[in-house]
C-alpha cells in the first residue's frame, strides 16, 4: 500500500459535487462514495479534516445579484455548508469513522463550536474534524476558510476535491481548448487570475508554504491515488518547486 504523500491535510470538497447529477441538493449516493474515498485515504495513514463548500445549495454572491443583501445571503450560505457537513459525518459515520463538526457560527443544539485547540485535540485523537460555516464571516468563501484552518491545524497540504482534474489554462468547463498544468507556483495562480480557486484563499497557502493539490473528487479512489502520489492533479506550491 502506498505511503500518503503529505501526513496531515485539509480536504476542501466541493459543495456543488455532492450534488451529482443532481440540479440542487445533495445526492446520498454521492455522500456514500465520497465517505468510501475518505475512508480509503485515512487507511493510508493521513490524518484529515475537511471543510465543505455550499455551492449545491446556496451561493451569497448569486443572491446578492438577484436583490438579497450580501451580507444576509452569505449567512444563508453558510448555513448550507451547515447542512453539507451534517451529511458528509453521517456517510463518515457509516464507514465505521469517528468524527466532530465544528461550527464557526455557534450552534450548540446541532453541532461543537469551532475552538482550534479542541479541533487539533479530536485530530490527535483520531477523529475526523468537519469544519462548517465557512469562516464564520460574509464576504468570504470556504476556499478561504479551507486555507485559513489547513493553516491553523498545522497541514502538510490542502487538497481540494471540485468538479476539475486540476487547474487548466481557462475554466475547461467553458473553454474546452484549456489545458491542464501538472504544476504551477502561487504567484502564477494569482497572475494569471486562474478562478479554480479564490485569490485569498491561494495568498494565505503562499503565505504558509502549503501546496494546495486540485483534483476531481468526482473519481471514484481519487483521492487515496493523489495522496499516493499517482493520481491526476494540480500542484500549486512555491515558485523553486520546495512544497510542491
Ligand atoms: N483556470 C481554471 N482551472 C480549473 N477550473 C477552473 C478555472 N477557472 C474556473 N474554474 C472553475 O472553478 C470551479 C471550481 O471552483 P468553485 O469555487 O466554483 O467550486 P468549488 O469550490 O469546487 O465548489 P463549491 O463552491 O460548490 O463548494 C471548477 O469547477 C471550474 O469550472
Ligand atoms: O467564510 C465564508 C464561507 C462561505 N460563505 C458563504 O457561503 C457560500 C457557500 O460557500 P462556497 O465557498 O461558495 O461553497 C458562499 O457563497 C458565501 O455566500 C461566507 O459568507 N463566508
Amino acid at each position: 500500500m502506498a505511503s500518503p504523500k503529505y501526513k496531515r491535510i485539509l480536504l476542501k470538497l466541493s459543495g456543488e459535487a455532492l450534488m451529482g447529477d443532481n440540479a440542487y441538493g445533495i445526492d446520498p449516493s454521492v455522500i456514500d462514495r465520497v465517505a468510501e474515498d475518505i475512508s480509503e485515504a485515512r487507511d493510508l495513514g493521513a490524518e484529515i479534516c475537511l471543510v465543505v463548500g455550499g455551492g449545491n445549495i446556496f451561493r451569497g454572491l448569486s443572491a446578492a445579484a438577484s436583490g438579497f443583501d450580501r451580507a444576509s445571503a452569505d449567512y444563508m450560505g453558510m448555513l448550507a455548508t451547515v447542512m453539507n457537513a451534517l451529511a458528509v459525518q453521517n456517510g463518515l459515520e457509516k464507514q465505521g469513522i469517528h468524527t466532530r463538526v465544528l461550527s464557526a457560527i455557534p450552534m450548540s443544539s446541532v453541532c461543537e463550536p469551532y475552538i482550534r485547540r479542541r479541533a487539533i485535540r479530536h485530530m490527535e485523537k483520531g477523529r475526523v474534524v468537519i469544519f462548517a460555516a465557512g469562516t464564520g464571516n460574509p464576504f468570504f468563501t470556504t476556499d478561504t476558510a479551507a486555507a485559513l484552518r489547513a493553516a491553523e491545524m498545522s497541514c502538510d497540504a490542502l487538497l481540494k476535491g471540485t468538479q476539475v482534474d486540476g487547474v487548466y489554462t481557462a475554466d475547461p468547463k467553458k473553454d474546452p481548448t484549456a489545458e491542464r498544468y501538472e504544476s504551477l507556483s502561487f504567484m502564477d495562480v494569482l497572475r494569471q487570475d486562474l478562478q479554480v480557486m479564490d485569490a485569498s484563499a491561494v495568498s494565505l497557502c503562499r503565505e504558509n508554504k502549503i501546496p494546495i493539490l486540485v483534483f476531481s473528487i468526482q473519481s471514484k479512489g481519487e483521492l487515496a491515488r493523489v495522496l499516493g502520489g499517482s493520481g491526476t492533479c494540480t500542484i500549486v506550491g512555491e515558485e523553486d518547486g520546495t512544497n510542491g
